[in-house]
């Protein structure tokens, strides 16, 4: 099965990736948009991108592709994060990683290194590849990294902010591939209003029908400074009618704008 993650190689999509892909069938692209582009026009027949880190909430780039594309979700995929700080030596300037990291690693960074540069690149591999080109810097990411190519040191690690550290990953696919069959569903809904209680109605459908909502994300339209797309999970699955009867309600308040049914999918915990 073709897939595509973010790359280079070793990232953490990468590990994430190679639970539901074969090694020598996974590509690389630069940004979670170029790989939802990617599945959503067919060229692959999965694409795994992050969506949410226990630390440091929703990679947003990822939702806004979701609300953009039509692709399905098919897969949760679950997975540790435990960062490393790998440089050929001590004497480096700047350190390079993905915001995402940098972001997790904050209280190590503050107290261990308050006057080296950080600067936010396309993924953690890829930081770690400047460090391997470059003494003046240093990348964190998986420990795992220090040993393809050229070795790095492994100064320091499991430098996260919490131990408990972990990102949620979307498996992605076209849209053919949608299924109704799993324990959690994936809507994104833009109801294109915004009047009183209009949050508390998109929200009622559930509750009335006791079916747990594990996160609702609002992100800005991009249209209009106030209008809202809504992300949704549910604990439920398309098959059920209590999931449909709900989210034909949601539809009913939507009639403005749209709703799409991302798809029911189970989870995967991957602990390498
Ligand atoms: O840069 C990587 O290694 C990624 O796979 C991206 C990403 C993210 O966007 O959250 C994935 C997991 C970690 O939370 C840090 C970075």
């Amino acid at each position: 099965m073709a897939a595509v993650t973010l790359g280079p190689e070793g990232t953490y999509s990468h590990r994430a990736t190679r639970a539901i892909a074969d090694a020598e069938e996974i590509d690389f692209r630069q940004s979670v948009t170029s790989i939802v582009d990617a599945v959503a026009g067919g060229e692959y027949d999965r694409g795994v991108i992050p969506i949410e880190n226990s630390i440091e909430g929703s990679v947003t780039e990822s939702l806004d592709a979701l609300a953009e594309y039509d692709v399905a979700v098919v897969r949760e995929i679950v997975t540790p994060i435990r960062h490393a700080l790998l440089a050929q030596g001590k004497g480096f300037e700047t350190i390079a990683s993905h915001s995402q990291a940098l972001a997790q690693c904050r209280s190590y960074l503050e107290s261990e290194y308050p006057d080296v540069a950080l600067e936010a690149v396309a993924s953690t591999a890829q930081g770690v590849e400047f460090a391997r080109e470059d003494p003046s810097v240093a990348g964190i990411g998986h420990p795992a990294n220090a040993e393809n190519g050229n070795a790095l040191e492994v100064l320091a690690e499991d430098i996260q902010d919490q131990d408990s550290n972990a990102t949620r990953f979307f498996a992605i696919a076209p849209v053919e591939d949608r299924s109704t069959g799993g324990g959690k569903t994936t809507l994104v809904a833009y109801p294109n209003a915004n009047y009183p209680g209009l949050l508390l109605e998109l929200l009622e459908p559930f509750a009335d029908r006791d079916i747990n909502m594990t996160r609702v994300e609002s992100r800005p339209s991009g249209r209009r400074l106030g209008d809202y797309v809504f992300h949704i999970d549910l604990e439920a699955g398309l098959y059920e009618s209590r999931t449909i009867e709900a989210i034909e309600e949601i539809e009913g308040l939507s009639e403005d704008g749209w709703v799409r049914r991302l798809g029911s999918y189970d989870t995967e915990h991957v602990v390498d």
